[in-house]
């Protein structure tokens, strides 16, 4: 699904990510590190958001190092940023539409689909989005992405700032949308225990560099919470 390699990219001239590899194959692959291990980063590179200075990227096959993030949008990648990731002044439906946009299937079969998983988004279409709880609107922003029918989606702190009774809901719906809909996961977490316990393999960074990468079976939380301060 991803190839990444010797992957280097950063900000202007501070190089934050220092030659990051792994491949990802049709998992949920979680990215663990303490605050400013470069996690974030990450995603925006794979996402092409930020320039790649070194290494390669292939998704799907395909080389995209240099690619438009528009088309890697089109070729089936979707990204979820942790912060500003809906159109405050745009309603609930409106959001929806803007990843509909992509794909060939109506937005009605997408949006049956999308309630199914999110039931309570369907009472909430007309409602501005930037009125939403906090986790109402993580449900739009994921659903939004969703809605561009993407084969593997990035998604940065999904739970972050979320209560437990949302987070813990938002957990169990990546598991379903990575079983029953076929999507490879690639999510950044702080919640180390939780991410675990859903993801295939984990890749921890530590000041923009891999320190392990593993089957998420074989990484002991503790002494990672202890190491990196998860
Ligand atoms: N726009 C920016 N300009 C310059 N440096 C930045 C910028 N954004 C992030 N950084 C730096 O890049 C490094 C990695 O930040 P990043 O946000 O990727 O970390 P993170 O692992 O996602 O952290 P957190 O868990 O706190 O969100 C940090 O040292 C941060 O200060």
């Amino acid at each position: 699904m991803l190839e990444v390699s010797g992957l280097r990219s950063g900000y202007g001239d501070v190089t934050v990510l220092r030659g990051i590899s792994f491949s990802l194959d049709h998992e949920i692959f979680a990215v663990l590190g303490a605050n400013g291990a470069g996690k974030s980063t990450l995603l925006k590179t794979l996402a092409r958001l930020l320039p790649i200075t070194g290494g390669s990227l292939t998704f799907r096959g395909r080389d995209v190092t240099q690619s438009q993030p528009h088309r890697l949008a089109a070729a089936g990648l979707a990204y979820v940023p942790q912060e500003s990731n809906v159109f405050p002044d745009l309603t609930v439906a409106e959001n929806l539409s803007i990843g509909g946009l992509i794909g060939t299937r109506t937005k009605e079969e997408r949006l049956e689909e999308l309630f199914d998983l999110f039931p309570a988004l369907s009472a909430r279409m007309r409602q501005k989005a930037g009125t939403l709880s906090g986790g109402e609107g993580q449900m739009v922003a994921v659903g939004r992405a969703l809605m561009q029918d993407p084969s593997l989606i990035l998604l940065d702190e999904p739970t972050a700032g979320l209560s437990p009774k949302y987070a813990d809901a938002l957990f169990s719906m990546i598991s379903t949308i990575h079983r029953d809909k076929g999507l490879s996961v690639v999510l950044a977490e702080q919640n180390a225990s939780k991410t675990l316990a859903i993801a295939h393999r984990a890749m921890v960074l530590n000041l923009g560099e891999v320190f392990v990468i593993d089957q998420a079976a074989n990484l002991d939380t503790d002494s990672l919470r202890e190491g990196y301060r998860l």
